[in-house]
């Protein structure tokens, strides 16, 4: 690797540059990839940096042939035999370049595409440990801002940056020696004399370089937050003809986006002009100077044309070189972006020593005194404490709000409930490997996500395994087989994002199919028949019957006609457990659950009436 980069300088540049305390909080993880995959292709790099030296060495003989020529011409001395040699002597060189050039150009850009899709893999990756309150926290227009921009950033200047840093160095020290060789030192010396401003003019705009560009950055951000959420509320906002609400917001935010960039580009343009300025004032000394020496015969006519055509190449590597600092201020604040999110720890870490996976019975114990969530210190469940036995269902109703949802997210530990108060076959789920206590559960959420595939592939999602039978056979349990087979393309069928192409009730079912078929010890239903018919739920919880065999089942309801079966039904009120027993204790009590089993009743007789 060049010596300007050598790893502990790329480092300290990265972090000098972005003098960010979050630095110290998280290990240089993005860097540590970084340099660990330029040190397994340092032979990589060894080569495109030779490649292009030698091109640059090839490239800078051209003004010396022009000046020789030159001076063949002054002195009358052309004659078609130095044409024809001259001209094969031009063209060699402009091949000896290309060819060199090409291979060092292909090397590194290769080594970049590389680097990005390393990056991306390890984002994500890196995303699917993380917990669940991680992603309550971030919005995925920024995560995705990360995994596109951030990492392109990177890429750019250890493809391209790399390259044309290489090149300009290789290419400014071969000119700058050619020129000292050509003419007079002190020509060369008062020449180049305004270059020695550009470290300058880069320490002036550097820093403001980057805050404009993590600023545009973030704005992107939230503009692609915006979208996303406005797609995927896109029959909201057209069922309620709010698309001027919507507009509007959107224009607000590339409003911002646009300021953002366009201070960017100011700032950018500004600093790429300068450089480029001090070589054209550089080219007026040489002008002024070498003219004179010329006129005065100090100078032969041929150095002085092959000295402007050495500052003429010079100007250009100054120019990049100051790109080249642009792309690696972006991409330092780019590392530091991604080191952050690389260092991020998982909340719910796996406890267990146990090393073979172990199959889990599904016998469930809760004795909760209080739970609140990550972030928050109000208590969201209280005194709670129940117990099932595999094969047995438990129901768990409530006012929306009470916490039933939360009850069962923290069996598969989505969150984590305090210690010695959960428990599945009388260990605490904390301690239980977190692959087997996963494995062991198979949950339909309320909002049971589908993926943009087939219908097949969204059942076949939980067991990698799956035959078209086991999928269909799901299918039939879940009643969605029927309403799949009239589809013209059946298991087949591409559901558009998010399933839109499906009815809210055909999407929970599909949701449980898939829920079934994994064939887990248990099954957690979060109120995901609310959309479906009554009839249709019959079904569904008949078909449990067979399902639920040897396991233990836990349906939220709203509607008490699902639970009505269950071995216990639990009452939440306001994160409570206020009863508890079967659908005939309850109803002898009289209290909540009764209450609102009579009101149901009530109700579905006037809608039947
Ligand atoms: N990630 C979270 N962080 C903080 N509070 C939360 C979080 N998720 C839910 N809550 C709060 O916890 C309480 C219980 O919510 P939960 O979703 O468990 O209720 P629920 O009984 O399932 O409601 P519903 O019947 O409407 O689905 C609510 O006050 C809610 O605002």
């Amino acid at each position: 690797m060049n010596r300007r980069l050598s790893g502990h300088r790329y480092e300290r540049m990265v972090f000098v540059m972005d003098n960010n305390d979050s630095s110290h909080e998280h290990p240089a993880q993005a860097t540590k990839l970084l340099w660990d995959y330029i040190k397994d292709h340092k032979g990589y790099y060894v080569v495109s940096f030779l490649s292009i030296l030698i091109a640059e060495v090839i490239t800078v003989q051209s003004p010396n042939v022009i000046g020789r020529f030159t001076d063949l011409l002054q002195a009358g001395k052309l004659n078609f035999g130095a044409v024809e040699r001259y001209s094969l002597l031009l063209v060699l060189i402009a091949i000896g370049y290309a060819v060199f050039f090409g291979i060092g150009q292909f090397r590194t850009g290769m080594m970049g595409r590389q680097l990005e899709y390393l990056f991306r893999r390890h984002l994500f990756s890196h995303w699917e440990t993380l917990s669940t309150s991680y992603f309550n926290k971030r919005s995925i227009g920024d995560l995705l801002n990360h995994a596109m921009n951030d990492v392109q950033a990177v890429r750019q200047a250890i493809s391209q940056g790399l390259n044309q840093l290489s090149n300009a160095v290789f290419l400014l020290c071969s000119a700058l020696f050619m020129m000292f060789h050509t003419v007079t030192f002190r020509l060369t010396l008062v020449s180049i004399l305004p270059i020695l401003f550009v470290p300058l003019v880069v320490v002036w705009f550097g820093p403001r370089v980057r805050v404009a560009s993590r600023r545009a950055q973030e704005s992107l951000s939230s503009m692609t937050d915006l979208s996303e959420e406005s797609f995927s509320a896109i029959r909201l906002i057209k069922a309620t003809a709010n698309e001027d609400v919507a507009v509007n917001r959107f224009r607000e935010r590339v409003d911002t986006v646009l300021s953002q960039q366009l201070r960017m580009v100011r700032q950018t343009a500004t600093f790429q002009s300068l450089i480029p300025l001090m070589g054209s004032i550089s080219f007026v000394i040489a002008l002024a100077y070498g003219g004179y020496l010329t006129v005065t015969h100090q100078i032969l006519l041929g150095s002085f044309v092959a000295f402007t055509l050495y500052l003429a190449l010079v100007i250009n590597p100054l120019q990049q070189i100051g790109n080249v600092i642009n792309n690696f201020q972006r991409a330092s604040a780019s590392l530091l972006r991604l080191s952050v999110l690389l260092g991020e720890k998982p909340e719910i870490v796996d406890q267990s020593a146990q090393t073979e996976p172990i199959s889990m019975q599904g016998d469930i114990h809760v004795r909760l005194a209080d739970f609140q969530y990550p972030d928050s210190d109000i208590p969201v469940l209280k005194e709670i404490e129940f117990s099932v036995k595999r094969g047995q269902t438990l129901g768990i109703v409530g006012q929306t709000g009470s916490g039933k949802s939360t009850l069962v997210n923290l069996l598969p530990r989505v969150y984590d409930p305090p210690p010695d108060t959960v428990f599945v076959d009388g260990q605490d789920v904390r301690k239980v490997g977190l692959a087997d206590l996963r494995s062991a559960i198979s949950y339909v959420p309320q909002d049971g996500f589908l993926f943009s595939t087939s219908i097949g592939q969204n059942i076949g999602f939980s067991k990698e395994d799956a035959t078209l039978n086991d999928i269909e056979k799901a299918a039939q349990q879940a009643c969605i087989y029927d309403d799949i087979q009239q589809f013209s393309k059946g298991f087949d069928t591409v559901i558009g994002e998010r399933g839109v192409a499906l009815s809210g009730g055909q999407k929970q079912r599909t949701a449980i199919a898939r829920a079934f078929l994994k064939d887990a010890p248990i099954l957690i239903l979060d109120d995901c028949l609310s959309a479906v018919d009554m009839n249709t739920e019959k079904h569904i919880i008949s078909n449990l019957n067979e399902v639920r065999e040897n396991r233990t089942t836990i349906i939220i309801a709203h509607r008490l006609s699902a639970v009505r079966h269950a071995d216990l039904i639990i009452v939440l009120d306001d994160g409570v457990m206020v009863e508890s027993g079967t659908h005939d204790e309850l109803m002898a009590l009289g209290g909540i659950y009764a209450r609102m089993y009579t009101l149901q009743q009530h109700d579905s007789e006037v809608t039947a009436d």
